[in-house]
């Protein structure tokens, strides 16, 4: 073994012991190269986080996001991104979904340019899939990937154009509690994205292609900075030439949405795109606001992209990346395919509608949850692009200035005990499936993630926290939502059935549920207390 990866073992250890069936991605020279990662970038990840909740004690005390006045050279500089790779120009359909292995192989054969394949908000990090999702995406990327479905003797494989691959790493809240560097677990991050361009960079490259991730939820243009010194000690590491590495950045946070220039500045070697994670901001902006009682959420059915908030984030996002040469990359509408067709052809005409809106507000492409949905959303940007690949001449400089009143805008729209309930049973099920190992399911014919359900939750809350009335009189209190939430149990038990309900983790999901919602403090992530129930 050489030293340096005797070192490794030394230093890190893994809570339970590696295992010889670990051993063919935890090798001693990835693990070599993920100790050099977290001993260099590890310790700044706690500073990063507690500068967002120093940001936040201002935002309870009364302030409101703004646009930074320390970086306004920034802002008012003539600059641009380093550039776009080839295989990345055209992006205007990108599938999402969780590295299972069918997953993978049929993401990767569908009618869209890109694939990102998530270890954040469709992904429970549960050690065995977190290590199986590298090893499938190494087999894709080698072009070695299979799989035989067991239940209907399907085989799968890839076809003779796959998409472009790219890596969503887990966000930097979230800890992978198996490594530990002197005792202490390494940011999720570090080890996804280490063990993701260790093992890949390499064929990626001889292929045409290169090691791209997405990054998510960040909060500020300090966390871009201390991503890009990652970037820039992994080139250096294998002798990469400054650039290799491409990010597209999510900006599906409110403070986020105040930095777009300082992140893309502060990746400029490195990043291609934005993306507006619709959901993670719809939640932030709730988090945000949670002691703001003028700012209070409807419920969540009626908080779509038309509503003026919502519908000036895309368009600052575009301005924001095309004036600096980078993508804007559009969301996810949560509407998945439907067996019954009358349903479906509704679906699809959602689909049209919400992927217009992106398409004329001068996005360059779009994501979709499933397969059975490109064909709807592909048309949308094929007729906007017409010839071209993307849509990086659009300025809309009819948009010119986008301000921070319209930024945080409050949503009109009516508090239901419906919706209130709704919400009960949606963040009930999906909790249930992520403490199960299974973070994206289809509920009451939506795709629900991490982000989407964290909406269900936190508005919850926020009624509860400043009593909101709702359209019926009704006052929403802790114990009214804990009648209600006894009532849907009994509901979700008829819709579910014995079985399914008591064979799962049900009354585990409704009181962690009860906890989230009742707190004094509202929780930043469920997926950080969840994450104490994984193995
Ligand atoms: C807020 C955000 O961050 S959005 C990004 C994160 N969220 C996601 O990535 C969502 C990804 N989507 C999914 O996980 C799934 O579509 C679900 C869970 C919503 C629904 O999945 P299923 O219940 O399996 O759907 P369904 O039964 O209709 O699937 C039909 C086929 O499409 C495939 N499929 C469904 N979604 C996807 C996908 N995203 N990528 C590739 N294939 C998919 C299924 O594997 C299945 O394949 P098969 O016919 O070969 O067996
Ligand atoms: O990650 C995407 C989102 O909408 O959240
Ligand atoms: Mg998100």
């Amino acid at each position: 073994m050489e030293p340096q990866a005797q070192q490794a073992l030394k230093e890190l250890s893994f809570v339970p012991p590696i295992t010889e069936m670990e051993s063919d991605v935890l090798t001693d020279e990835a693990l070599s190269f993920i100790l050099k990662l977290a001993t260099r970038f590890a310790h700044r990840v706690p500073e990063l986080l507690e500068a967002r909740e120093a940001r936040q004690a201002q935002f309870d005390a009364g302030a409101t996001p703004d646009f930074l006045p320390d970086t306004a050279e920034i802002r008012n500089g003539d600059w641009r991104i380093r550039g776009i790779p080839e295989d990345l120009q055209d992006r205007r359909l990108e599938i999402t979904g969780p590295p299972e292995r069918k997953m993978v192989i049929n993401a990767l054969n569908a009618n869209v340019k890109v694939f990102m394949a998530d270890f954040e908000d469709s992904f429970s990090p549960v050690w065995g899939p977190v290590l199986q999702g590298q090893r499938n995406l190494t087999d894709a990327i080698n072009r070695t990937i299979s799989y035989n479905n067991p239940a209907t003797g399907k085989h799968y494989a890839l076809g003779d154009d796959p998409s472009v691959l790219i890596c969503r790493v887990r966000g930097l809240h979230l800890k992978e509690k198996h490594v530990l560097l002197n005792g202490t677990p390494i940011p999720g991050a570090l080890l996804d994205f280490g063990l993701y361009f260790f093992r890949n960079h390499k064929t990626l490259l001889e292929n045409g292609s290169g090691p791209y991730f997405y990054l998510p939820k960040l909060q500020a243009h300090q966390e871009a900075a201390w991503w890009n010194d990652v970037f820039c000690f992994a080139e250096d590491e294998f002798n990469l030439s400054r650039g290799t590495i491409k990010a597209t950045v999510l900006i599906e946070t409110l403070p986020a949405v105040f930095e777009m220039d300082e992140i893309l500045h502060a990746l400029k070697d490195h990043i291609v795109a934005l993306n507006c994670g619709r959901w993670d901001y719809i939640f932030s902006y709730i988090k945000t606001f949670r002691n703001h009682p003028d700012r209070v959420l409807p419920d969540r059915q009626v908080v779509t992209m038309e509503k003026p908030f919502l519908n000036a984030y895309s368009r600052l996002l575009v301005k924001t990346c095309h004036h600096r040469g980078a993508m804007a990359m559009g969301g996810m509408a949560a509407f998945i395919p439907s067996k019954d067709p009358e349903k479906n052809a509704w679906v699809l005409d959602k689909i049209n509608a919400d992927k217009s809106l992106e398409a004329n507000n001068g996005h360059d492409g779009t994501w979709v949850a499933h397969p059975g949905l490109a064909d709807t959303a592909k048309a949308v940007f094929d007729a906007a692009l017409g010839e071209r690949k993307n849509q990086l001449d659009v300025m809309r400089e009819q948009d010119a200035p986008i301000t921070a009143k319209e930024l945080t805008e409050p949503c009109e729209g009516d508090r239901t005990e419906e919706g209130m309930r709704h919400n009960i049973r949606v963040a009930v099920q999906y909790i249930e499936a992520w403490i199960s190992g299974n973070g994206c399911v289809p509920i009451y014919g939506l795709m629900e993630d991490a982000a989407t359900a964290e909406i269900s939750r936190a508005s919850i809350w926020q009624w509860i926290k400043h009593e909101k009335p709702l359209s019926n009189g009704k006052t929403v209190t802790a114990d009214f939502f804990r009648a209600c939430l006894a009532e849907e149990m009994v509901v979700l038990k008829q819709e579910l059935g014995e079985t399914v309900f008591n064979g799962g983790k049900y009354q585990q999901a409704a009181s962690l549920m009860e906890q989230l919602t009742t707190s004094d403090e509202l929780a930043d992530f469920l997926t950080l207390s969840g994450y104490e129930l994984l193995d």
